[in-house]
């Protein structure tokens, strides 16, 4: 199976996890993108959607189903969306698509995150994959000099804008031992508007794409 294969199956999998009658959010990705389109079998059974990017809800409107702003809904019942790379306590490195923001809202706003992944994405430290922030233009040469004392080296998302109307930096060389204290700590930057480490709101469940079949991870 290659890795499309793998982000279908998991996609088609999460629908399990869609509870009829509840408006649930979908995220940002290739393999959102196949939840998308397993859900527009489903969607007579869901009251609508609230989406993590303006992509997500061109493409989600495109198979007539509907999308609604976060302020008109309550609590949404279940999140799912992918991640650029995840730990088995379901930790997340997330942003490769630059939605890092309102993917945290939306994720935030969920009872339930299912996180659907090919098993490439499962380390056992997260920071291989340079890990998305996103920064006020304003900030970015104050925020760049802030993460090089932590041990980073950022690099300016070239020609790219988040739906937001700000940068991404990508951060390379962060080995992330401790998650929940590296988020909250670079949270307390100012300029940062959002780190793409999604720790202290992690995934509740993991599905994982793998040759073998889905394996389900629990946090
Ligand atoms: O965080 C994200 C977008 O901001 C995506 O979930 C992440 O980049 C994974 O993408 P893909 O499913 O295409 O591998």
């Amino acid at each position: 199976m290659d890795q499309d294969e793998l982000k279908k199956q998991v996609a088609e999998a999460a629908i399990e996890y869609v509870e009829a009658g509840t408006v649930i959010g979908v995220g940002t990705g290739s393999t959102a993108n196949f939840f998308i389109d397993a859900l527009a079998k489903i969607k007579g059974k869901i009251d609508g959607t609230v989406a993590s990017s303006i992509a997500s809800a061109e493409r989600l409107k495109g198979h007539g189903i509907p999308v609604l702003d976060l302020n008109e809904v309550g609590e949404l019942s279940v999140y799912v969306d992918g991640a650029d790379e995840t730990n088995e306590q379901l930790h997340l490195i997330k942003g490769g698509g630059g939605a890092l923001t309102r993917e945290k809202i939306v994720a935030g706003a969920s009872r339930k995150f299912v996180c659907i992944c090919d098993e490439s994405k499962l380390v056992k430290m997260l920071g291989a994959f340079p890990l998305p922030i996103e920064v006020i233009p304003m900030a970015q040469s104050f925020v760049a000099r802030e993460l090089v004392k932590h041990g980073g080296m950022p690099e300016l998302r070239q020609g790219f804008t988040t739906d937001n109307g700000n940068i991404i930096l990508d951060v390379k060389g962060m080995e992330i031992m401790e998650p929940c204290t590296l988020e909250s700590a670079l949270n307390n930057i100012p300029g940062i508007v959002t780190v793409g480490i999604f720790a202290n709101r992690p995934a509740d469940v993991l599905l994982l794409g793998t040759a073998n079949g889905v394996k389900t991870l629990t946090a």
